[in-house]
């Protein structure tokens, strides 16, 4: 049924014309227009009067701008983390704000694994150095690669990348431990892994440890230098979760000293990244002693081609029950980090 198109959605940012999927879904009640937008500036006169906003990567939605809507329904997030919207600004002007939470479980998984492996079996260190004609096929002179089996795979949140994540390191016959304070007691057992309850137990016994908490006041700078300094000579530390999390300088002091072994960097605390970024900077520089030893990736844990279609349709019909007046399935103003990590979306 044509409802008569009188909404407006505007996307702010990365995804451009044509916009199928979402004029798909949203078509017959709203104009869907996108801005492709990276600083609040470019949205001065074009979102005061959206009905709803759909803010899918980079751009950051502070007080300032959530201040700025005058009729908005919701702001959808049709992606898993919403740490760069201001949730209180938002709630304290009464809009919800929605996320989508379940679309790229496993391709996170995947990649925090495909970057823990690449790393601690060195074949990103030695591809690294032989293409730029460091060394010889010696591979016993090149770095230690000690036996994964029975190694300690660490877990840092353990909802549900980080549950996949676990999955896929038992299966590589890793010991897997995880530090989550939130999630109820049993989780461990039906798991079959070990949980800690100490984030300084976790690090000092894990040989790799990976990041799949959220972005939050409490997790903003979890592992910096200290923390690290408390995981084993020559161990990995991989980073699928928001770059906040960790400290860039320390990872590059910690590769550059040896304290780490490799990194596995999905994410940073800007994207993009200005070049004198820590982590990029050394990535870049084939003479920094980090340099070998860091895997970087866009920000492209999530990303499939089919994942892709599945957040935008998702967060697209959550926009449409907004704009519709109907319950809304993943609305994230009020939750825990326990309910958060139950959350399951049914759209
Ligand atoms: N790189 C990517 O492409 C990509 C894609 C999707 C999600 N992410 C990130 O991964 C995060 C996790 O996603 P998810 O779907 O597993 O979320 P989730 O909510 O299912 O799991 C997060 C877990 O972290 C735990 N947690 C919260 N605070 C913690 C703390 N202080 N210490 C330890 N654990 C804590 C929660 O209890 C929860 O179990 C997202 O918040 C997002 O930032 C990244
Ligand atoms: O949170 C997510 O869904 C991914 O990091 C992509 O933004």
């Amino acid at each position: 049924m044509n409802r008569g198109i009188s909404l407006k959605v505007v996307i702010t940012d990365l995804i451009v014309e044509p916009l199928d999927i979402e004029r798909e879904v949203l078509g017959d009640i709203a104009e869907v227009i996108a801005l492709d937008a990276m600083t609040e500036s470019e949205l001065v006169g074009r979102i005061e009067d959206a009905d709803a906003v759909m803010v899918y990567h980079y751009f950051r939605f502070t007080r300032s701008t959530i201040e700025r809507l005058e009729n908005c329904k919701a702001i959808v997030r049709p992606g898993v983390g919403y740490d760069g919207i201001d949730i209180q600004a938002a709630g304290e002007h009464g809009i919800p704000v929605c996320n989508v939470p379940d679309y790229g479980t496993e391709e996170v998984a995947d990649s925090a694994m495909a970057m823990a492996l690449s790393l601690s079996r060195g074949t990103h260190f030695l591809n690294s150095r032989l293409r730029r004609g460091v060394g010889d096929w010696n591979v016993e002179q090149a770095v230690p690669i000690p036996r994964l089996r029975g190694r300690q795979f660490g877990i840092i949140g353990c909802g549900r990348i980080g549950t996949a994540t676990a999955l896929r390191a038992k299966a590589f016959g890793f010991d897997v431990a995880f530090y989550d304070p939130y999630v109820p007691d049993g989780i461990d057992k039906a798991l079959g892994v070990r949980r800690e309850r100490s984030l300084s137990g976790l690090l000092s016994s894990s040989h790799i440890v990976s990041l799949h908490c959220p972005l939050t006041d409490e997790t903003r700078g979890l592992i910096a230098g200290a923390e690290i300094a408390r995981m084993p000579q020559g161990s990995f530390l991989i980073n699928t979760s928001r770059g906040g999390v960790v400290d860039s300088q320390a990872v590059v002091e910690a590769l550059a000293n040896g304290q780490l072994a490799g990194a596995g960097i999905d994410v940073l605390e800007q994207e993009p990244p200005q070049p004198n970024n820590p982590v990029v900077a050394a990535w870049r520089d084939p003479a920094h002693p980090a340099h070998d030893r860091l895997l970087l990736n866009p920000h492209t844990a999530y990303y499939c081609d089919e994942g892709c279609v599945e957040f935008r349709h998702k967060g697209a019909l959550e926009t449409r029950r907004a704009l519709l007046g109907e319950p809304l399935r993943n609305q994230v103003n009020s939750l825990s980090p326990l309910e958060s990590c139950n959350t399951v979306s049914e759209i």
